[in-house]
């Protein structure tokens, strides 16, 4: 029976889904819904429970309690093949002794027996959508990686499911095709519109790829926001070190004007935020900035903040350079610049001006974070 309250636009809804394994509570009252033609992401570290949550709407796993619904109809009790979905997985297993045309007519063949015409233009349709026209007379042991992920995309696409899940897709290809594939599967994704779970650890297919961006932890969802709103207010800081990279700091409130809090560091360093509503005068106060909103300048300049560092190692990668540098009272900062054709690097010991705005300055609700967010430079000159 439909649920007369459920949304039409809602293509699924978990509400309070939980699952423990051996004594371990996996998922924890899980909330979450994902709209008609909505690309949404779980995105979270190994073990927080983003793969058996997509098992559990996969119908490959049974919630321990909860309850979810397809289209706006009670799905707990729909075994997988009715659920209308489709699935690729990291290993995308297709059948090695078949051709690409039979890999991607089998969902088909499953479904009923559409004649041979039908089969034909629904595969030759996928190919042209995944960009393989002329690969069907071919065997998976002949594509390469990226070739076989189109295959099993289209395999996962071709009856026209209503969400599509994603886990891992792209983990198993190297760093320049795994780039590649996230612009191809938001390009399908625009083309067709199909709603899609993906499932990621990967900050940047989730950026890339997402309508939204769930950031799980510990069973549950700790922020879900489109990717420019999460990344500019991740409100934790473990979702802001998560999305992207940020120098996550403590303080202390010294005073609140209209909304604007004056924050000062233990060594006497100071600036000015968006204060948090639970923040009071003389309560502690965690705050982040992220890398490029740091101005690194040779010396005195006009801003709202001006920090005086020295530079303690540096990366450069062509396009952007990465300083971690040292302030007083805060010893490991990192800020990432755009180098200018003709302008110099600054070297190490060097001492430089951190230059931001308030406006740079977000806001956290904990610093749990503190002082261990940047990832750490893998190369340095
Ligand atoms: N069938 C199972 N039996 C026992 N424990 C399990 C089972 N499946 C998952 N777990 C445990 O549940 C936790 C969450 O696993 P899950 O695979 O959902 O995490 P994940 O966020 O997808 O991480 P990963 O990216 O590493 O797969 C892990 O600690 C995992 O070891």
């Amino acid at each position: 029976m439909p649920d007369p309250s459920a949304d039409p636009e809602l293509i699924l809804r978990l509400e309070g889904v939980s699952k423990t394994f051996q004594n371990q509570r996996v998922l924890d009252a899980l909330d979450l819904e994902i709209a008609r033609g909505e690309f949404l992401t779980l995105l979270g570290p190994s073990g927080c429970g983003k793969s058996t949550t997509l098992n559990i709407v996969a119908g490959l796993l049974s919630p321990d309690g909860g309850r979810m619904t397809l289209r706006g109809r009670a799905a707990d009790r729909l075994p997988p093949r009715k659920r209308r979905l489709g699935m690729v997985f990291q290993s995308w297993a297709l059948f090695p002794h078949m051709t690409v045309f039979d890999n991607i007519a089998y969902g088909l063949k499953m479904q009923g027996s559409p004649s041979a015409a039908v089969v034909k233009t629904k595969v030759d349709e996928m190919l042209e959508l995944v960009r393989l026209p002329g690969a069907e007379g071919k065997f998976p042991s002949q594509l390469s990686g990226g070739m076989q992920q189109r295959v099993a995309l289209a395999r996962a696409l071709v009856t026209g499911p209503d969400l599509l899940l994603l886990d891992e897709p792209l983990s198993n290809l190297d760093a320049a095709l795994r780039k590649e594939m996230q612009v191809e599967i938001k390009r399908i994704h625009e083309t067709l519109k199909v709603s899609t779970l993906l499932v990621t650890h990967s900050q940047e297919e989730a950026l890339v790829m997402s309508d939204r961006i769930a950031v799980m932890r510990g069973g549950k969802i700790e922020r879900i926001a489109p990717p420019a709103e999460i990344y500019a207010d991740p409100r934790s800081s473990f979702v802001c070190t998560f999305v992207g990279d940020a120098n996550v700091m403590l303080g202390r409130v010294e005073a609140l004007d209209a909304g604007v809090a004056r924050i000062v560091l233990p060594t006497g360093l100071s600036l000015s935020a968006t204060a948090r509503p639970e923040w009071t005068i003389g309560g502690e106060a965690a705050f982040a900035i992220r890398p490029e909103s740091f101005a690194v300048r040779p010396g005195p300049v006009e801003a709202e903040h001006v920090w005086s560092a020295t530079v303690t190692d540096r990366i450069f990668k062509g396009g952007t350079v990465t300083y971690e540098l040292a302030a007083e009272g805060a010893p490991h900062l990192t800020a990432l610049a755009l180098p200018r054709a003709g302008g110099r690097l600054f070297e190490r010991g060097e001492s430089v001006a951190l230059a931001f705005g308030r406006q740079d300055v977000i806001p956290l609700a904990d610093g749990e974070m503190a002082g261990a967010a940047v990832r750490p430079l893998t190369e340095t000159v």
